[in-house]
């Protein structure tokens, strides 16, 4: 799958987004190794901190079919540069995605950033962390 192929995706995804507090809907594409695509969007709550992202979304949702085997994930947002991710999903990614997985930043109008789980979240908190308590 190209990397075009999986932004159109999360442009689909995004059309989703539920957002009557931000109006900034965000879609999410998340490929997996045997081909599934999972489709993430931004589902905002009246009590804001509930909100889910996009990325979360894809995330959570593949995880609870039973998919773990991730292989690319894309994003995309009415940004002036490649959307960001925001540190929650950056740390949901750490904890689910190989560390050199490809994530693909972009926004409506083409621009992008294509970079890896490791390279948004460097020296991540992790489960190894915890056994030296
Ligand atoms: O990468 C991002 C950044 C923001 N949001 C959402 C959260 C909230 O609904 C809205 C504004 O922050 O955008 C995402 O879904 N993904
Ligand atoms: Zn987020």
């Amino acid at each position: 799958m190209d990397t075009k192929k999986l932004i159109e995706e999360a442009k689909r995804a995004r059309s989703q987004a539920y957002v009557p507090y931000s109006d900034f809907p965000v879609g999410a594409a998340l490929l997996t190794k045997d081909g599934n695509i999972y489709h993430g969007c931004n589902i905002e709550n009246a009590a804001y901190s509930v909100t889910n992202c996009a990325e979360r979304t894809a995330l959570f949702k593949a995880v609870s079919e039973g998919n773990r085997d991730f292989q690319a994930l894309a994003v995309v947002a009415d940004t002036d540069r490649p959307v960001s991710p925001c540190g929650s999903c950056r740390q949901v990614m750490s904890e689910l995605c190989p560390p050199d997985m490809k994530v693909i930043l972009t926004n409506v109008q083409g621009d992008i950033l294509e970079t890896t789980v490791e390279k948004l979240l460097p020296g991540a908190f992790h489960s190894g962390d915890l056994h030296g308590k």
